[in-house]
């Protein structure tokens, strides 16, 4: 068993853009209460069916008037007509020198085109006298600058964020349209694999990428569809893959590097094809990515902060686009000094958990989370981010420059 692969190296970039071209993205659609709709990928797109705002209204609480009652620096003293509140709009007419109090949000009136705000305006009795400084239109948010009725308000594709989900009730939309969610298997293999909360045998440990790899998945939008320890066992480890295919995507996790048990990608490539790559990368050398029964699979390596990064670098953007996810689904990057010493050596790309933040002086800058074994989640833990450095780099000095990814996007669905 386990013959030798010979691997072709490819590059990180090669890597994450052949994976592109073999993503199948879901079809199924369902119709979901716009509360229930966060994190999703819409599935059609919206026209707006209203005019966002609906009526020319106002920026400021003060008063609105027509303008070219007012000196041409928007001064003069104007007879207060009436008002209008948000929810209660004016509704008589302003004769020539008149004006009207007005809140922020109210319905500016046809006849007004200007509004001042009350700390520019001073009351007596009846009149109000306004200081310069407002031009023509001022404070007035006009109907429809937003969104037209009749025009795109949010292509399909879009993920749901916590502000598109307030467009659509500003739409007047009550539900959405969203593709169902990329279900996704995991697999764990390793005869030494325990479910936790079972007592612990001799030469065993817990199973942790089963449950890393999920919440991962998760918030990248899948749905679990299968979670499933699996012995170190060809014919055990076919089975597990065969039902593993009711899902969108597999992600499996150990067995794949040049062990006597490693089987992992031998048995895959009896049902489908693995692609001969190795990124040379670390963590992660190992990791193998193929396409079974049209099912992109992710063979990640075992050592959990391998699985963990492969899975963000390779496998969460897949999921993603399975998802109906269009555009770039990958998080922004950032540069960030040195504030310590990084290891590397030339020849991989190395992907180092880090802590960055903003200094007294407003740089950004990042230091190692320490120890960076592979087998070490807590280097992962107690990171905010991944310091991406590249496969010709060296190790990097203090003071010098590095790209880092936040997990705050990556980790976030
Ligand atoms: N001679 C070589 N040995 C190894 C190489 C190599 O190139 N030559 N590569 C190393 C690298 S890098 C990694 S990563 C691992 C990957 O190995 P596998 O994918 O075959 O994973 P396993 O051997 O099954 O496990 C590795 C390690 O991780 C632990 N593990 C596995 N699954 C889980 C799990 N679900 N939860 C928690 N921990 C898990 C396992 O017990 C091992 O300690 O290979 C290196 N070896
Ligand atoms: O993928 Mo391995 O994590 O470099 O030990």
């Amino acid at each position: 068993m386990n013959p030798t692969f010979n691997r072709r190296p490819v590059s990180y970039q090669e890597a994450r853009s052949s994976i592109q071209s073999f993503v199948r993205p879901v079809r199924e659609t369902e119709e979901l209460p716009i509360e229930k709709a966060l994190s999703r990928v819409l599935s059609e797109d919206i026209v707006s069916p209203v005019n966002v705002p609906e009526a020319n209204n106002s920026a400021m609480d003060g008063y609105a008037m027509k303008f070219s009652d007012l000196a041409a620096d928007g001064s003069g003293t104007l007879r207060l007509a009436g008002e209008s509140f948000a929810g209660h709009p004016f509704t008589g007419r302003i004769e020539p020198g008149e004006c009207i109090r007005i809140m922020t949000g109210a319905e500016v009136p046809d006849c007004c085109d200007t509004v001042i705000q009350q700390e520019l305006a001073s009351v007596e009795g009846s009149l109000v006298s306004f200081a310069a400084g407002v031009g023509r239109g001022g404070n007035v948010r006009l109907r429809g600058e937003e969104l037209r009725r009749g025009c795109p308000a949010i292509p399909a594709g879009t993920r749901l964020t916590p502000a598109w989900i307030g467009l659509t009730a500003t739409l007047g939309l009550r539900t959405v349209r969203v593709y169902s969610r990329p279900r996704v298997a995991i697999l764990s293999t390793g005869d030494e694999l325990t479910d936790p909360g079972q007592p612990l045998g001799k030469g065993r440990i817990y199973d942790a990428n089963s449950f890393s790899i999920a919440a991962l998945a998760q918030r990248a939008g899948a749905e679990i569809a299968m979670r499933k320890i699996v012995r170190d066992d060809p014919k055990e480890l076919l089975q597990a893959l065969e039902e593993a295919l009711e899902a969108d995507v597999i992600l499996t996790s150990g067995g794949v590097s040049v062990g006597a048990a490693d089987f992992t990608r031998f048995v895959a490539a009896q049902k489908g094809e693995i692609f001969n790559w190795e990124v040379p990368m670390r963590p992660g050398r190992p990791m193998a990515v193929g396409v079974v029964a049209g099912k992109l699979l992710f063979c990640l390596p075992g050592n959990p902060v391998a699985a963990a990064v492969t899975f963000l670098e390779f496998a969460r953007g897949a999921i993603r686009k399975t998802g109906g996810e269009l555009g770039d689904v990958d998080p922004p990057c950032l540069t960030a000094t040195a504030e310590g010493r990084f290891k590397k050596r030339p020849g991989r790309y190395e992907m180092q958990r880090g802590i960055f933040r903003i200094d007294e002086k407003g740089r950004a800058v990042v230091k190692s989370t320490g120890m960076q074994s592979s087998a070490m989640l807590t280097s992962m833990c107690r990171g905010n981010c991944i310091v991406w450095l590249d496969k010709d780099r060296g190790a990097v000095e203090p003071g010098e420059q590095v790209l880092v990814q936040p997990f705050f996007g990556l980790l976030d669905s």
